[in-house]
């Protein structure tokens, strides 16, 4: 080892495991792997939510309008009003025994399992954390904590199947703002949208079919529910949409279903403009009118079951099937924890670390 090298090498960070009896212990290089969730708000009182739904919808990627015109009306109207309501939705929903929301609960149970399967593949060369883009554990603490534990790599994987730019680009450009501010950046990589990953249609597929077994009766009719998003945005290139019904197609063409067994639709218009559609909640009422007495509901769009899932789904749309004259109504619950979607996620993860490690 040769003076300069020692210079490079940084105690605690370093890249070489045996740096001779003249240099101090250094640790091997690692490489870090961030699963990236949307967010939640830390308790459910009015200025938790306010603070939750501020972060969240100051944000130009999630509400573009110019911050002269959206400002005002987001901290006057907006921040007055929707804390109740969303502070109501989550209450229905709330971990108690954690004390947190399920979306955070079930995001660290699939980080657990995904470090568990990963290091099995890859040994003790990877660290695995998640994170959030609005509220708690930041993006920016997750990224500092994994270069303190000398990770000079990092994959960083937000965990959304289909891109958006509401959710996976802001993600992203939350990480980006991260290595903006450090001296020392690690290299980092982002991971795709993964909604034609065969492993995920399987996970998708085997979870309907599970549901399917264990319901009562056999519904007449899937309705994959996306969240949705402006109308406008997919006119300006944002894929989300058109990914959204390719998903459908596949999970279709898994299950070796026709066209009447399953229907798209988007849920949670936000705001006055004309969103993708149909819209769920109305849909859902029409295929009862119809005469369909038994749906069921997914959610291809959601890695883990959140506010948008247990309550609009499964509160809110269940009472409009319903009350439209609906009989039975059932809900296929996310991927979350599932063991072949975990697998999913490593296959995914595996595949972009290529050359890493
Ligand atoms: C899965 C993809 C998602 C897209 C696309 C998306 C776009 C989008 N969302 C809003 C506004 C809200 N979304 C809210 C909650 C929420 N959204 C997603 C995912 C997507 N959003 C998730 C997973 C969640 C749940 C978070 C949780 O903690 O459970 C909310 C907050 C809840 C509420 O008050 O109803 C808002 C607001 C917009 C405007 C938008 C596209 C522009
Ligand atoms: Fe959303
Ligand atoms: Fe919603």
């Amino acid at each position: 080892m040769s003076a300069s090298d020692v210079e490079l090498d940084q105690p605690g960070q370093g890249r070489l495991a045996h740096a001779g009896p003249d240099h101090p212990p250094v640790t091997r290089a690692k490489v870090g792997v961030v699963l990236a969730n949307l967010g939640t708000p830390d308790a459910t009182d009015y200025w938790s939510m306010r603070r939750y739904l501020n972060e969240f919808l100051s944000d130009k990627r999630v509400v573009d309008y110019a911050s002269w015109k959206w400002q005002p009306l987001l901290q006057g109207i907006i921040l007055t009003k929707r804390p109740f309501s969303s502070g109501k939705a989550y209450r229905s929903i709330w971990n108690e025994e954690k004390d947190e929301s399920p979306l955070l609960t079930i995001t660290r149970d699939q980080t657990a399992k995904f470090a568990a399967r990963l290091e099995r593949e890859l040994g003790d060369k990877v660290v695995v954390d998640f994170c959030m883009r609005y509220g708690n554990p930041s993006t920016d603490s997750v990224l500092r904590r994994l270069q303190a534990q000398g990770c000079e790599k990092i994959l960083f994987f937000p965990l959304y199947p289909q891109y958006a730019s509401p959710t996976s680009a802001t993600a992203n450009d939350q990480a980006f703002r991260t290595l903006m501010k450090l001296k020392w950046q690690p290299a980092i990589r982002t991971v795709p949208a993964y909604f034609e990953h065969p492993a995920y249609l399987d996970a998708l597929a085997a979870s309907v079919t599970e549901t399917y077994t264990a319901a009562e009766s056999r519904p007449d009719i899937l309705v994959a529910s996306y969240h949705g998003v402006p109308k406008r945005y997919l006119m300006e290139g944002d894929p989300y949409h058109c990914q959204c019904q390719k998903t459908t197609r596949l999970l279709k063409e898994r299950l070796g279903w026709d066209d009447s067994q399953i229907v798209t639709a988007f849920q949670s218009q936000f705001g006055p403009e004309e969103w993708v559609g149909p819209q769920t909640v109305d849909h859902v009422a029409e295929l009862a009118r119809q005469g369909h007495k038994h749906i069921a509901v997914i959610s291809p769009a959601f890695a883990s079951d959140c506010v948008e899932t247990l309550e609009e789904i499964n509160e809110e749309i269940r009472d409009s099937f319903l009350h439209a004259g609906g009989e039975h109504f059932t809900y296929v619950p996310c991927l979350n924890d599932r063991d072949d979607h975990i697998e999913a996620l490593v296959q995914v993860a595996l595949n972009e670390l290529g050359g890493w490690i």
